[in-house]
C-alpha cells in the first residue's frame, strides 16, 4: 500500500476538525482494539485533547486497574467509569478512549450517543488475543482460558458495540494508518448526515 501524502492527510484532518465543531469523538470496543493508542494519534492529528477513561480512573483512585478490581471490586470500577465519562463529555474538542466495558453500560452508552460521535474499533479475535497477551493488566482475562474468555466477551459485546455511530476495522497495520481510517470514516459519516 502506498503511504498517503502528508499534506493531503493534514488537509483531511483539518477539514474534519472544522466539521466536528467541537463535538467529542469517543472510541469504543474490546480491550486490545487500539482505542488508547489510536485515540492518541487521532487527537494529535485533530489538534484535540486526548483523554482515556481508564487512565482518568487510575489517576483519581491513585491505583492501577488491577488494584482497583482487586481492592474495590468491579462494580465500583464501573461506577467510576460512568462518572468519569459523564464528566469528560461535558468538554468539547476531546478525543476519548473508553475502557472495553464502558459502552456496554446502558447509561454510559446513552450519554455517549447523546453527546458524541462514537466509533467502534472492531478487531478479529486473533489480533486482540495477540495484543492483550503482551501484558497481564486486564483483570477480566485472568482466567484459566483467557482466549475462551475473550471469545465470550466478543459474543456478548459485539451486538452492543454495533450501536456505535461508525465502525472502523482495527487492522494489523501501523496505528497511524488506523487513525487515518478513523478520520476518513468520520468524514464520510458527517457527509452522509449532511446529504
Ligand atoms: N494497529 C496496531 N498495530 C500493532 N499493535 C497495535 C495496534 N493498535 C494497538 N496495538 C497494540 O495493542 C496493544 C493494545 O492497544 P491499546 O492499549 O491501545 O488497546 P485498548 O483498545 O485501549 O485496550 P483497553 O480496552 O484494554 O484499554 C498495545 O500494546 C498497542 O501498542
Ligand atoms: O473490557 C473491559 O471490561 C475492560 C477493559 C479495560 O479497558 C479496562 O477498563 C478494564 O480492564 C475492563
Ligand atoms: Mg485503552
Amino acid at each position: 500500500m502506498t503511504r498517503p501524502d502528508p499534506a493531503l492527510r493534514q488537509a483531511r484532518a483539518e477539514d474534519l476538525a472544522e466539521r466536528l465543531a467541537g463535538r467529542p469523538l469517543v472510541l469504543v470496543g474490546m480491550m486490545g482494539a487500539g482505542k488508547t493508542t489510536v485515540g492518541r494519534r487521532l487527537a494529535t492529528r485533530l489538534k484535540r485533547q486526548f483523554l482515556d477513561s481508564d487512565e482518568e480512573i487510575e489517576r483519581a483512585a491513585q491505583m492501577s486497574i488491577p488494584e482497583i478490581f482487586e481492592q474495590r471490586g468491579e462494580p465500583e470500577f464501573r461506577a467510576g467509569e460512568t462518572r468519569v465519562i459523564a464528566r469528560v463529555l461535558k468538554t468539547d474538542n476531546v478525543v476519548l478512549a473508553t475502557g472495553g466495558g464502558a459502552f456496554v453500560n446502558a447509561e454510559t452508552r446513552a450519554l455517549i450517543k447523546d453527546r458524541a460521535i462514537s466509533i467502534w474499533l472492531k478487531a478479529e479475535i486473533d489480533i486482540l488475543f495477540e495484543r492483550v497477551s503482551r501484558r497481564a493488566n486486564r483483570p477480566l482475562l485472568q482466567t484459566a482460558n483467557p482466549r475462551a474468555t475473550l471469545q465470550k466477551l466478543i459474543d456478548d459485546r459485539y451486538p452492543i458495540y454495533a450501536d456505535a455511530d461508525i465502525t472502523v476495522a482495527s487492522r494489523d497495520v501501523p496505528q497511524d494508518a488506523v487513525a487515518g481510517d478513523v478520520v476518513d470514516a468520520v468524514l464520510a459519516y458527517l457527509q452522509q448526515q449532511d446529504a
